[in-house]
């Protein structure tokens, strides 16, 4: 189990394994603002913000990881909102790859809108 500390540190590793039971159980309680989908293949969270600018500011902040990371997330742009969700397409399923971004968007200052 990692501890959220360490999620804000850590690398995305290609190849990671699919997380199922209890493993996924304990890092989806550690991010409880991130919903995952009904078959547990993804993690979602919708930012809200007051406005656009503050929406792109937001999304390329979230491109900067991604980069950094070689992780990507889905986003559902709006004009006051994005919706990140995070998925492992090489597992078809959730690997700590997507609770490191996760944990690390939402430690963004753009995210604090
Ligand atoms: C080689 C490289 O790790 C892969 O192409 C990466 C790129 N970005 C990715 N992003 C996501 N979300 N899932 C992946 O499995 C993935 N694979």
């Amino acid at each position: 189990m990692t501890a959220p500390h360490d999620l804000l540190l850590a690398r995305c590793t290609p190849g990671a394994p699919r997380l199922e039971g209890s493993a996924l159980d304990a890092e989806l309680a550690r991010q409880p603002a991130w919903a995952p989908d009904p078959e547990r293949r993804l993690i979602a969270r919708r930012f809200g913000f007051d406005n656009f600018y503050q929406v792109m500011a937001f999304v390329n902040a979230v491109a900067e990881i991604a980069h950094a990371q070689d992780h990507h997330p889905d986003l559902l742009v709006s004009y006051a909102a994005c919706t990140v969700s995070f998925s492992t397409h090489s597992c078809s399923g959730l690997s700590l790859n997507d609770f490191i971004c996760a944990a690390q968007v939402s430690a963004l200052p753009e995210a604090q809108a």
